[in-house]
């Protein structure tokens, strides 16, 4: 009989495939460790480490250690959670593509009836090989979940091929598809900001927001990745999924509840709803970027052509800044800018939203370019949320002199909460749980697709080359002008 606690409805067991492959090593079995030091992990979960390469397990428990020292707080590993993490893992050396040594996942669930989970840490292409062998050993039941990973495919035709090959051994409701944005804190902050508080719900449309900002600067380079990088580029690599899925919680309709299935009808209506970036609109809606060397923290880097496995001329863009529109009656007129780069001179995750002047200004004239609220949404680092208002300033001499100034939530300070979990703990979490609403459903990795698909097609019909950054700075000039010529900035060059 099993054990019935408080954690009861979270026993499962978790096959993890791809156990020595970076994301495993550097995200997965930190964060799984993270949830069994909070004993989130049930007492009777178990982790099995499916990997391709020959090492015995004490050989592999002894490497992912090493890995957690490297990358954990010294103070996080208490040898009691380390002992009681590794009491759960066990290895499995195995080939994916050996569909006979799917019986060695058989032989170690036993007769468990707990739901099994199986995470995809993997290449996209071996999808559909792992399900129909897994199929196969008769490793899959109802309560199966599986986790896979971005990029969902190079474009949508072939975002069609792996989700078709998905859905020959899965249902949608077994699919998480991780987009590791949507577990961090502020994102999910983002839900309870617009949802719990009147006071935002009822600005939260074109009467009274100007426009929207979106930034995910980045100071790492490609790191190594020029082989999957170069083929992706920045718009595929990161505004296809995160920038989207950012763009989509600040701007779809309240849904009914927070199941996911409410969640996600949202924001697949914000998706359809996109205006296309069509090649007309490409000059003034659109700007690519590829960095040349400079220095960052005082450092020199190199360009991207100089990475490490570079070939020469690559016109693939490692910035890109667009403007997007959203065509429907709350969003009408209001643009979206959003720019996300590589070798960005600061690791920088925010959402501002620029609120419009109140309608009829009556203080000093010299200062009516305060007047606009903004709300500042800060995803990385120091989470929290600024709201950008006016006061007046202090003083017998001041008048009434206006002062803007931050009603400000840091979420560390305000809730003392300690370390601000990882993205992928969350997550995880949430698959134990069995909640969809933070993965990606399949109608969203197709509509953002589209969008992305045909703004490719307009560069390629143009034959637009990336502009030139140094590395170190905020990207192409052009990036600044784009903004600029609408009569705006972006928040920083404010
Ligand atoms: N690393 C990251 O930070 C991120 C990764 N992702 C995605 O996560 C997935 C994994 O990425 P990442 O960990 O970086 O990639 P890696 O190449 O480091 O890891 C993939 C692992 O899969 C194994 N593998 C591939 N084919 C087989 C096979 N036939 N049999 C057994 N093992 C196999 C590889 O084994 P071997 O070494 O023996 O070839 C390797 O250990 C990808 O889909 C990637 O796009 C998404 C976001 C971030
Ligand atoms: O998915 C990806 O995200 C990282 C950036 O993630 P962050 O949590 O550090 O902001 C990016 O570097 C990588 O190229 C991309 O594949």
């Amino acid at each position: 009989m099993k054990t019935m606690n408080r954690a009861a409805s979270t026993q499962c067991d978790l096959a993890l495939f791809g156990a020595l492959g970076d994301l495993a090593q550097r995200k997965l079995f930190p964060a799984l460790f993270q949830l069994e030091r909070a004993k989130l992990l049930h007492p009777q979960t178990r982790i099995l480490a499916l990997a391709r390469q020959e090492v015995d397990e004490e050989a592999f428990k002894a490497q992912t250690l090493e890995r957690f020292k490297a990358l954990l707080p010294k103070n996080d590993l208490d040898d009691a959670a380390l002992k009681r993490f590794f009491g759960k893992v066990r290895f499995q050396q195995l080939d994916f593509g050996d569909a006979e040594g799917y019986r060695r996942i058989n032989e170690w669930r036993g007769d468990s009836e707990d739901p099994l989970i199986v995470y995809m840490a993997t290449p996209p292409a071996i999808y559909g090989m792992i399900g129909e062998n897994l199929k196969g050993a008769d490793c899959i039941q109802p309560s199966t979940r599986v986790v896979v990973e971005k990029p969902i495919g190079h474009n949508l035709e072939s975002s069609f091929e792996i989700n078709d090959r998905l859905a020959e051994f899965f249902d949608e409701s077994q699919l998480y598809r991780i987009d590791h944005y949507l577990g961090k804190e502020t994102v999910q902050n983002l839900i309870a900001l617009r949802f719990a508080n009147n006071l935002f719900a009822t600005q939260w449309n074109q009467r009274y927001i100007s426009h929207v900002e979106i930034t995910v600067a980045e100071k790492v380079g490609i790191e190594g990745r020029w082989g999957y990088f170069d083929k992706a580029g920045q718009l595929r690599d990161m505004v296809q999924n995160h920038l989207l899925q950012l763009l989509c919680l600040i701007a779809m309709d309240p849904p009914s509840d927070l199941s996911a299935g409410s969640i996600r009808d949202e924001k697949v209506k914000v998706l359809k709803a996109l205006k296309p970036i069509t090649p007309d609109l490409m000059e003034t809606h659109m700007v690519r970027g590829q960095y040349t060397a400079g220095n960052i923290d005082g450092k020199p880097v190199p360009g991207y052509l100089d990475e490490e496995g570079a070939n020469e001329g690559s016109s693939t863009e490692s910035f890109v800044a667009i403007k997007a529109e959203i065509c429907n009656w709350r969003w009408a007129g209001v643009p979206f800018y959003m720019r996300t780069g590589k070798r960005m001179p600061q690791k920088l995750s925010e959402i501002i939203i620029h609120f419009k002047p109140a309608p009829h200004y009556i203080f000093d004239p010299d200062q009516k370019h305060l007047a606009n609220n903004k709300l500042i949404i800060r995803l990385q680092p120091d989470e929290g949320i600024s709201l950008q208002v006016l006061t007046k300033d202090q003083g017998l001499d001041k008048g009434m002199r206006l002062r803007q100034g931050p009603l400000q939530l840091s979420f560390s300070e305000a809730f003392n909460t300690g370390r601000v979990p990882d993205a992928y703990e969350r997550l995880l979490w949430e698959v134990i749980k069995g909640n969809q609403y933070l993965f990606v459903r399949r109608d969203e990795v197709e509509y953002a697709w589209r969008w992305i698909d045909q703004v490719i097609e307009g560069w390629a019909e143009l034959g637009l080359p990336p502009k030139k950054y140094p590395a170190g700075s905020w990207g192409p000039v052009a990036s600044i002008a784009m903004i600029t010529r609408d009569g705006r900035s972006w928040y920083e060059d404010a």
